[in-house]
């Protein structure tokens, strides 16, 4: 302050900072202020949701509309706002991608549950998501649901003209032309150099228009067909999640046994016969029923609990870690010192494989939530370069949960889909007899629809299996 007092010049600038911060106070309190109504107004929406959440909490985050709506209103409070607005961004995506996946439309999914049901401002929130993300058939459907809500008398913040500004903007980029030339049709009789506000005032006023005619608009709000939103080189995958396309034929299903497995002369076989299930024939599949018991499922749960971070996969050029949305996922690695559980449960392994399971990797775990899921890949490691000792020669597969809808394991390749049930395990063998990769194992996890799913992978390395699973030269015996 001393030096100021030293000019009128640097006087004359304390007025000016005098303003500028008269200014920005105005501008902290207002924002401020509104800040508050939303936090009063999102303190309320917490209280009309809180008797559901505390009933049944787990019923909450498993739909995929309720968890979105309920990390929206979370949003609101404040607290942490940057982390929380992420989240539901990536909620609002992961409801877009299970759209397209399942190609559902918005009224079929808030008809899953009553409770579920989005208010305008939420269905117009996705469709802005959509929109930022290139999804335009999936933003104009939540647009057309968030119309039909409006129309529908729905109380609510957004208003026509936001609706159709970014209609209009969607329609642009689809190249719609009717819709398209009805707005840029005043924009012709532009003539002067001036043409900025003479752009804005015909959009403007083609806005208005439209307004005008809100009643009419929704006519020209196109429905569109759900086919289209399939993506051609993702075929068979994502139809194999819905449930379609499995290639296996009665004949050959028919010769898919059950049987107790009692071991090669292993007395803790002998004593606790493996349930075991043939799923597919070629590659061989196998099922175990009741691997795991739910408490130990329990104790791992909790072990992984507080380790879960998004899961990553590998680079194939640079060979390094990176979290993509190719795998939507968290997962934690589990050492058998852990816990004599994770002990167990590798023994469990290495009795119904008859592998050696002390060069195996440590048991990962894998929670994958609502829009989890990981494409299509090879879990050999063989594409990747690693020696042949470290390929991974079987998965195994173990289901900590069930999934209501979704979360299905598919195999593009065969055509087959292995469904979650809690406690079995499912396995097979990524490398064929001469070591090379078995491309029948291509594999993914189809995205989750409604629940949470639980997993954990063991890998088993070909280091130890020298006198277990012999090589031959040829590729298959
Ligand atoms: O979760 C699944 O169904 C499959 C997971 C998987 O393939 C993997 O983690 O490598
Ligand atoms: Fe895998």
């Amino acid at each position: 302050i001393s030096e100021f007092y030293s000019s009128t010049d640097h006087m004359t600038q304390l007025t000016d900072i005098k303003r500028d911060l008269t200014q920005s106070l105005q501008f902290c309190i207002s924002s401020l202020e509104n800040q508050m109504v939303l936090m009063k107004r999102a303190l309320q929406d917490l209280d009309s949701i809180s008797d559901d959440t505390s009933k049944d909490p787990e019923k909450l985050i498993s739909n995929p509309l309720t968890a979105y709506k309920f990390i929206r209103q979370l949003r609101n409070v404040g607290t942490a706002i940057e982390k929380i607005t992420k989240m539901d961004i990536v909620k609002a995506l992961a409801i877009v991608r299970l759209q397209k996946f399942y190609r559902l439309e918005p009224k079929d999914m808030t008809g899953l549950e009553t409770l579920s049901v989005l208010n305008p401002d939420e269905c117009f929130h996705i469709a802005v998501i959509a929109h930022q993300n290139q999804q335009y058939c999936c933003a104009i459907l939540w647009i057309q649901e968030t119309v039909r809500k409006l129309h529908a008398g729905a109380e609510a913040v957004v208003t026509k003209q936001k609706v159709l500004n970014l209609l209009i903007s969607i329609q642009f980029q689809l190249l719609n032309l009717p819709t398209a030339l009805g707005v840029t049709q005043p924009l012709l009789d532009c003539e002067h150099l001036n043409w900025k506000p003479k752009l804005q005032s015909a959009f403007i006023n083609n806005l208005k228009e439209n307004i005008k005619n809100w009643d009419g608009m929704q006519h020209l709000i196109t429905r569109f067909d759900m086919s289209s939103l399939q993506n051609p080189w993702q075929n068979g995958y994502e139809d194999l999640c819905r449930g379609q396309g499995i290639k296996m034929n009665p004949t050959r299903q028919k010769k898919l046994v059950c049987r107790y497995k009692t071991g090669q002369g292993n007395p803790q076989m002998m004593y606790a016969p493996a349930k075991e299930e043939e799923e597919w024939d070629e590659p061989l599949i196998l099922r175990y029923h009741d691997l795991i018991s739910l408490s130990e499922i329990d104790v791992l749960k909790r072990l992984s609990r507080t380790k879960l971070s998004r899961a990553k996969v590998s680079d194939p050029v640079t060979g390094k870690l990176i979290s993509t949305t190719l795998r939507v996922s968290k997962s934690a690695w589990l050492s058998k010192d852990e816990n004599p559980v994770v002990a167990r449960v590798n023994q469990r392994i290495a009795d119904i494989t008859g592998l050696d399971v002390d060069t195996a990797e440590d048991l990962q775990v894998a929670n994958y939530g609502i829009g989890g899921h990981y494409e299509p890949h090879y879990d050999s490691m063989v594409a990747n370069g690693v020696p042949f000792t470290e390929r991974r020669i079987a998965t195994v597969l173990v289901y900590m949960s069930d999934v209501e809808v979704g979360g299905s394991t598919v195999f593009p390749d065969i055509g087959a889909a292995l469904q979650p049930k809690i406690g079995s395990a499912v396995i097979w063998l990524n490398l064929l007899k001469n070591g090379e990769e078995d491309t029948r194992t291509l594999h993914a996890a189809c995205p989750v629809f409604v629940g949470s799913k639980w997993v954990a992978n063991k890998w088993i390395r070909c280091r130890g299996q020298e006198f277990r699973r012999r090589c031959t030269l040829s590729r298959s015996e």
